[in-house]
């Protein structure tokens, strides 16, 4: 097992990596304080894993709460289960929640734990590659609304994070690849030794090689706490690790919550900063073909939707969490590993990036 540890002074936690964690009961007692827990998972999940933590959780009393599985549920009222179980169950302020799943689950579990009687420990189990890697670490909770991504929430940091990427062996693959967007999303952002490995390596984590993944989610947790470390409420730096997500998001929002998973608009909103990035001079037209071949690769849409015109992105993009004062600041890279975050590019330039046709583009074999 390897251990990692988010540096965020009285509010530090652990993360756990390994196989079999889910069975670990000493993983997760130091971060329980009664004898109270609520597992909060899906439908999906449940028969899957949930009798295991269950048993590494004998000595407590458990309540499951198991919600409907998709990122259509991420809102208002599935959030409202969670409270109903928890107030119907007459859980205290020492009770436990623990989030067993993917990005979802994490989400909403995560922002339940920080609202339900002000604030309640949380314990993050993520079960999806994207989750291990992302989501499960830096505190970003919340839910979606009809007319934005991840609109209400709450910066609320988990007591530990236990990570069994034995899981990731019952992962559909068209998760797996969502989960890799975010991890190429690292090596684009901060580390061009790791997308110079990712580029060799990327075909064994598709086969599920375990060395592989366990060195990509080590390498990507210890990107991510580094980043949030330094800017928990993303003042700042933290905004890097929203590369390709204000396209993305649009794209989410836009075609309706769960027909493009987060992880495939994450991965074409990628390929538009990097091709804006490369119009502005930031990167060359090789570095911007090298992060085009990695993505479809990894078989992530490299092309965003046809139907989607300049005018819906705007729509979208105008309420994403980092505008101020009416600017759109997007993060864009200046050279492979290397990114910031800037509103310092023309209203034309944006349009163009909008209004071009990736399909030709891509085709064409940028460089
Ligand atoms: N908080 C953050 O910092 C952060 C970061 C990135 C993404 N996110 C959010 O995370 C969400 C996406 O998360 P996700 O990609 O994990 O999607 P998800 O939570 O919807 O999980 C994907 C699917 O896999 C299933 N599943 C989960 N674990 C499984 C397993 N081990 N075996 C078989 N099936 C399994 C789920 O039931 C679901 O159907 C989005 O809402 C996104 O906004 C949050
Ligand atoms: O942790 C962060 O910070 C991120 O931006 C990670 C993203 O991958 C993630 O999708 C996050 O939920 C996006 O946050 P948002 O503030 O843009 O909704
Ligand atoms: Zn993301």
């Amino acid at each position: 097992m390897q251990k990692l540890k988010v540096d965020l002074a009285e509010r530090s936690y652990p993360i756990y990596i390994g196989s079999k964690l889910l069975d670990s009961p000493e993983l997760y007692a130091p971060h329980i304080q009664g004898q109270r827990v609520a597992i909060v998972t899906n439908e999906t999940i449940a028969p899957l894993y949930l009798a295991r933590v269950k048993a590494a959780l004998a000595e407590y009393q458990v309540t499951e709460i198991i919600l409907p599985d998709g990122e259509s549920y991420k809102n208002w009222q599935t959030l409202q289960l969670i409270f109903d179980a928890l107030l119907q169950e007459q859980h205290d302020r020492k009770t436990t929640i623990i989030a067993l799943g993917g990005g979802v689950i994490g989400d909403m579990a995560g922002f339940a734990a920080a609202c339900y009687q002000r604030g309640v420990n949380f314990i993050q189990v993520p079960t999806t590659l994207l989750s291990q890697v992302d989501s499960s670490v830096g505190g970003k909770t919340g839910i979606n609304h009809p007319l934005g991504k991840n609109m209400v929430g709450a910066f609320y940091q988990p007591k530990a994070v236990v990570i069994d990427t034995q899981t990731l062996s019952t992962l559909p693959e068209r998760e797996l690849t969502a989960g890799l967007a975010e991890v190429i999303k690292y090596g684009f952002i901060y580390d061009p030794q790791f997308l110079t490995w990712l580029e060799e390596n990327i075909h064994f984590m598709l086969q599920l090689d375990e060395q592989a993944l366990s060195y990509a989610i080590k390498r990507s947790c210890a990107i991510k706490a580094e980043v949030v470390a330094q800017d928990e409420r993303e003042s700042g730096i933290r905004a890097i690790l929203n590369l390709g997500h204000t396209f993305g998001h649009a794209i989410e929002t836009e075609q309706g919550y769960g027909n493009w998973l987060h992880g495939e608009a994450v991965g074409a909103g990628m390929v538009m900063a990097l091709y804006m990035s490369k119009q502005l001079g930031w990167i060359t037209a090789q570095e911007l073909q090298r992060g085009v071949t990695l993505l479809q690769t990894a078989k992530l849409p490299v092309i965003p939707p046809p139907s989607m015109r300049a005018q819906d992105y705007l729509t979208h993009m105008a309420v994403d969490k980092k505008a101020l004062d009416g600017q759109i600041r997007l993060v864009l890279l200046q050279g492979l590993g290397r990114a910031i975050i800037t509103a310092d590019y023309s209203r034309d330039l944006l349009e163009q990036v909008l209004n071009t046709d990736y399909k030709i583009l891509v085709n064409n074999h940028i460089a």
